[in-house]
């Protein structure tokens, strides 16, 4: 018995260098006889079809033609022959600027009948006695010339007589791919085609084992060019693997599997290069169930037949797929959608013009009687596969899909296996087999984050992230990658993400325009997007819903979307809702402190909050926690806080009041109430006189403020301190609630009277709780709270892709 070895274009590239494929080869012929089937040396087929590209439009190509020849170049070899050959052709070719598949085949087929030659050569040279054959003559096919359908039984019968007369002979060398038909004219079995040609042989010689050799380690399980972390598979079914064939795994020809199941030869997948890998064994043995791989099919066309008034009708799907089979139109999806829909099928795209001619002539009858309405064709599509999957669990990867945008055009599950194809749109499919891999191989899910804002908070949080990002990964199976960082007036990216030398990663900016960072995810197919706002823009929001729009979730310490006009916070929640994105903010109000997730969850579980009351802001918190207490002058307290860098620029922004009346307005719309900016009773703790100076004039007159504050400490009693709250009441069930902020005066002793340092308090009254208010208290204020609330967002959503 022998063995079939297929080498592949890639392990034949540098003969003169490459040790591999002899000591294969020798090791090998040790303890078996040889069948060799040969690829064209290197990217050898891709040449030949851009010379008659070249020839047709009538360019120059001589250049080409000699890398050609350098390529295929191997001592005591004459390739004159063939040379003279392709050469005429091109000259024909480019005389009348066109050329017929019968033509390209003949032109291809010289890379195959050449790399056989070189390689009996090379064998021989090394004493290996091998012995050349014209497999031309060997595989007989109809005349359907670049994918020429193989006729078993003169094949059967051909290569039997041959290898009859052979059968001394221990070593034998053929071309893959090419073949001819009965007339002798020569064809080639399309693109891969060498895998079924070593299938074909391995059949008809009832070889023991066909051994494929390519240049990678085996099937993985995804196109590893396209998916970093795919996994090389161990093992795979003849089923399985004939479904990864047929559905564009272009690592196997899509016929290779059948000639093998027949008489049970197994096949396996193995690296020229890396001879240590046990690649991939195909063969009857069962495996465990469950998703093996994704494969693609790009070169696709979707024709949409729309005829409802013939769905119902017996025998129609019989006609249309009589009619294409008759011309040899192979259909690899079917979708009958819902009856407006009609039918959809995926054919290649080189045959989808003339799928809808024939299928025009077949109905045109129906047409007359407009049972059949319009045949369209879509080009602007891939089909992903997913190999091994059932409809069960299917909602899974449906749902990560859908959440990054990629809405299925239609999908089937196979007739043939566990199988199911999804027709999306072509420019998504790289996208969408990311999205579906990271769902399905349990390999780490990679969350893709832009980042604007690079301030006190922006700049801590890349440090928390990039500083947590391996523990996330080994905890939770999630990669965060942050790909863009920005400021108002500058984008940076980073192909593989920023790292802990990020300050150093951007020296000149890559643009200016935060659209470039939708455009940078689009053209890198990132899945699972978050945009981080750390501004304090009030330009940013309203480039929210573009982002929304184009896949990303919205994480924010910016308050300014949430209290813009009622108007715009529902829109914005509606379109959220739409593209089924999410905007998490937890750290609009009392920064990290756990306060607006626990108030929806009260307000969603339906317990009726009545009232919220506390010290919102960490800054007033601390100017009034001191003043109350300490015999210092007020404006001593405020430049203590100035010097802390508790307060904004201009402390004014914090004494105004307006911060805490936004995130006043923030709690109370968690609580579904309506109100506005405007509705609230602001007091505004600058005395009038000091509310139109500049900043340098205000920052020098402090102390003038000293006289209005010391009056109110007068009015206190003993047991009594300043304190400045935001409190929020009213009959809560109707639509808009009462909102004020004001100085007040507390007992010492209670919750509000006891803050200190510049520590937040949040008192949540509810009718359950009754006069025991829920007390959600700590430090609401600060770059490292502030950023770890973020980081919170972030994971939260994270979890949730
Ligand atoms: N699931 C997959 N596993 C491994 N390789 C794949 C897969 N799908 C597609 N490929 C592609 O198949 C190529 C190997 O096949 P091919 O080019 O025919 O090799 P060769 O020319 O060496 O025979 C790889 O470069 C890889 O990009
Ligand atoms: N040379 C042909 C046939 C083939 O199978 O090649 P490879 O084994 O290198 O994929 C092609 O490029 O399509």
């Amino acid at each position: 018995m022998s063995k079939v070895l297929k080498f592949g274009g890639k392990s034949l590239a540098s003969l003169h260098t490459n040790k591999n494929l002899l000591n294969i080869i020798a090791n090998y012929l040790e303890t078996s006889s040889l069948i060799i089937v040969v690829s064209a040396i290197g990217n050898t087929t891709d040449l030949l079809l851009e010379l008659l590209e070249k020839a047709k439009a009538n360019k120059p190509y001589a250049d080409h033609l000699q890398e050609l020849k350098a390529l295929n170049f191997y001592p005591q070899i004459n390739t004159e022959e063939h040379f003279k050959l392709i050469e005429n052709i091109l000259q024909g070719v480019s005389l009348i600027q066109d050329y017929s598949p019968k033509v390209q085949d003949l032109l291809l087929a010289q890379g195959e009948l050449i790399s056989s030659k070189v390689v009996t050569q090379l064998l021989l040279n090394h004493g290996l006695k091998a012995t050349f054959v014209n497999s031309t003559q060997l595989i007989k096919t109809d005349a359907y010339f670049t994918a020429a359908n193989v006729n078993e039984t003169l094949t059967e019968l051909a290569v039997q007589t041959e290898f009859e007369k052979l059968a001394d002979k221990k070593l034998i060398v053929l071309g893959g791919f090419i073949g001819s038909t009965a007339e002798n004219e020569v064809t080639t079995l399309g693109r891969n085609g060498s895998n079924l040609t070593a299938a074909l042989i391995a059949n008809y010689t009832q070889a023991e084992e066909f051994l494929n050799f390519t240049h990678v380690d085996g099937i993985y399980t995804a196109n590893p060019e396209w998916v970093a972390s795919a996994k090389r598979i161990e093992h795979l079914n003849y089923s399985e693997a004939n479904e990864l064939a047929t559905f564009g795994a272009s690592i196997l020809h899509a016929k290779t599997i059948v000639p093998l199941i027949e008489k049970k030869i197994p096949l396996r997948i193995l690296n020229t290069l890396n001879p240590e890998s046990t690649g991939t064994l195909i063969s009857a043995e069962p495996t465990p169930n469950g998703v093996k791989s994704l494969t693609v099919l790009q070169n696709v066309a979707l024709i949409n037949f729309h005829g409802k008034g013939l769905f119902g009708k017996v025998g129609v799907d019989a006609r249309i797929f009589n009619a294409l089979a008759k011309n040899n139109i192979s259909v690899s999806v079917i979708s009958q959608g819902s009856s407006e829909r009609g039918l959809g099928f995926v054919v290649n795209d080189s045959e989808a013009a003339s799928a809808k001619e024939i299928l025009e002539y077949e109905f045109q009858q129906d047409f007359y009687t407009k049972d059949v309405e319009n045949i369209s064709i879509n080009n602007n599509i891939a089909v992903v596969s997913i190999i091994g999957q059932d409809l069960k669990s299917f909602h899974k990867p449906y749902s990560a899909l859908v959440k990054n945008g990629i809405v299925p055009i239609l999908f089937n599950n196979s007739v043939s296996g566990k199988n199911i194809s999804l027709v999306i749109e072509k420019a998504q499919f790289k996208k969408a087999l990311h999205v579906i891999h990271g769902q399905i191989f349990g390999v780490n899910k990679t969350v893709n984050i832009a980042i604007v804002g690079k301030g006190t908070v922006g700049s801590v949080l890349i440090d928390q992230i990039i500083a947590s990002k391996n523990q996330i990964a080994e905890r939770k199976n999630i990669d965060l990658n942050i790909f863009a960082i920005a400021n108002s007036h500058s984008v940076y990216f980073s192909t593989n993400g920023f790292n802990t030398d990020w300050q150093d990663q951007f020296q000149t900016p890559q643009t200016n325009s935060l659209s470039s960072i939708i455009e940078y995810a689009k053209e890198h197919h990132l899945e699972n997007l978050i945009l981080i706002d750390n501004t304090a823009a009030e330009s940013l929001p309203n480039r929210y819903n573009d982002f929304i729009n184009n896949g990303f979730d919205i994480v924010s310490s910016n308050k300014i979307a949430n209290t813009l006009s009622f108007e715009f916070y529902k829109n914005l929640r509606e379109n959220l809702k739409k593209n089924q994105k999410q905007y998490l903010y937890e750290t609009n109000v009392g920064a990290g402190l756990p306060l607006i997730d626990n108030i929806k969850l009260l307000h969603l579980s339906g317990e009726n909050i009545t009232k919220i009351k506390g010290v919102f802001s960490g800054t007033l918190s601390y100017i009034f926690n001191l003043f109350s207490v300490e015999n210092k002058p007020f404006s001593e307290v405020l430049r203590a806080a100035i010097e802390k860098g508790f307060t904004e620029p201009d402390p004014r922004d914090d004494l105004s009041g307006t911060d805490v009346a936004r995130k006043l307005l923030i709690l109370a719309r968690e609580l579904d109430l309506e109100n506005e900016l405007q509705d609230i009773s602001i007091q505004n703790l600058i005395p009038s006189e000091f509310q139109s100076l500049t900043v340098q004039e205000f920052l020098a007159q402090l102390s003038g403020l000293n006289n209005h504050y010391d009056d109110l400490k007068q009015q206190l009693k003993s047991n009594e301190v300043l304190r400045y709250v935001g409190e929020l009441s009213g009959d809560l069930q109707q639509q808009k609630g009462v909102l004020e902020t004001k100085l007040i005066k507390v007992d010492k002793n209670s919750a509000l009277g006891q803050l200190s340092g510049s520590d937040s308090i949040f008192e949540i009254y509810t009718e359950s709780y009754g006069d025991r208010p829920i007390i959600i208290q700590g430090a609401g204020a600060g770059a490292h709270v502030t950023a770890r609330g973020v980081f919170g967002d972030i994971l939260r959503l994270a979890e949730k892709k």
